[in-house]
């Protein structure tokens, strides 16, 4: 559906690029999120593809379509592209059927209400189609939005931020009820997001920027349970890097011989996750001290000193531990390589 070819934008001579060499697809009906820190040029993608900004060079296709090249570049309004923004900005002065309505102006009249209360069905807020926008709930007025978008059919929709605005319990359910709904109607669409829950539970796919750059693209399971570098091991989540020495399939570490998830050999930077650590009472063996504990309701997350580190380990609500207590790290999965030890590394990993 959509393709990105090795875009890159700067905004002014002798800056640096603030995105650059990016490449990724989306297949028609997926959802791609661009997640990453503030400022790693997630915005600025999204308008590139819409066509708000201009490219510097590398080029963006709708099935095949080229909308951005060399020297070509398709206005916003004939690209086929919905885009729903953070701020919902729906038009104040008209109600929820005639912000629906506002952008099929290329229908007859009888068309374009018929297509709105479509979309109004579609996204359930047909009771409220004669309200106003202040009238509604934050939830409320992003779907309205939404089905603003939905209305013209685009092929794809891109979401900046789109649950920012909302609060904490009315994101989740909303989220869900967006994706549902571009399930439903088989739009692709790009989610820009800085929040790793948001994309993790959201998108079909998801890719990690950092600088302008993609760092990791993959299905949310492969990019949280095998991040490629110590960047994206952090970034998804909370995880305890720790260096150590490989021999093939095992390495040793500070918490002992730790199987690794494929061969490697030489320094490596490992990633273990506070779920896939285990606390074992310890019974002389070399053990560490339990020096915090966090109670989070389900699980409880505890910090363990051992030698010069400090790891975090998150268990179910059931195992407790007392504060200097000595206990053994045990891990229940392979440890990910993310990295290599550093410039002398006699074999380092090939990343
Ligand atoms: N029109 C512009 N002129 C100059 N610099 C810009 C412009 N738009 C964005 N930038 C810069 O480009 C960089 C990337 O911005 P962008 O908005 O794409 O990041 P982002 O990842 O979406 O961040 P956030 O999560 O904070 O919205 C930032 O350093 C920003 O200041």
């Amino acid at each position: 559906m959509l393709q990105v070819t090795n875009l890159t934008k700067r905004f002014g001579p002798g800056l640096p690029p603030v995105v650059e060499g990016l490449e990724f697809t989306v297949a028609p009906g997926e959802i791609l999120a661009l997640l990453g820190p503030s400022g790693c040029g997630k915005t600025t993608t999204l308008r590139l593809i819409a066509g708000f900004e201009r490219a510097d060079s590398g080029e963006v296709r709708l099935q095949g379509h080229l909308l951005t090249g060399p020297h070509t570049h398709v206005p916003p309004e004939r690209r086929g592209i919905g885009f729903v923004f953070q701020d919902y900005a729906l038009f104040p002065h008209l109600s929820v059927l005639g912000n629906v309505m506002f952008g099929l102006a290329h229908l007859p009249p009888r068309e374009r209400k018929a297509r709105a209360l479509e979309v109004l069905d579609l996204v359930g807020v047909t009771l409220f189609k004669d309200r106003m926008p202040h009238e509604l709930s934050g939830g409320q007025q992003q779907r309205v939005a939404l089905a603003r978008t939905l209305a013209p059919a685009p092929r794809l929709i891109l979401l900046d931020e789109p649950f920012s605005n909302l609060d904490v319990a009315l994101r989740s359910t909303t989220r869900e009820e967006v994706r549902a709904i571009l399930k439903a109607s088989g739009t692709s669409a790009v989610l820009v997001t800085h929040d790793q829950e948001e994309a993790l539970s959201f998108a079909d796919r998801l890719a990690v920027m950092r600088s302008g750059r993609i760092e990791q693209i993959g299905t949310p399971e492969e990019v949280y349970h095998r991040p490629r570098t110590p960047f994206v091991a952090q970034f998804l989540g909370r995880t305890n890097l720790i260096p150590a020495q490989a021999e093939g399939r095992y390495a040793v570490s500070p918490l002992g011989r730790l199987e690794l998830d494929r061969a490697c050999r030489g320094q490596v930077l490992l990633s273990l996750r506070p779920e896939h650590l285990e606390l074992v009472p310890a019974n002389g063996e070399v053990s560490g001290e339990v020096i915090a504990r966090e109670f989070k309701g389900h699980d409880l997350t505890y910090r363990v000193r051992l030698g010069d580190a400090v790891y975090l380990v998150q268990t179910d609500y059931t195992k407790r531990f007392e504060l200097g207590a000595r206990v053994r790290l045990v891990p229940r999965e392979a440890a990910v390589v993310v990295g290599s030890g550093g410039p002398l590394d006699p074999e380092p990993c090939p990343f």
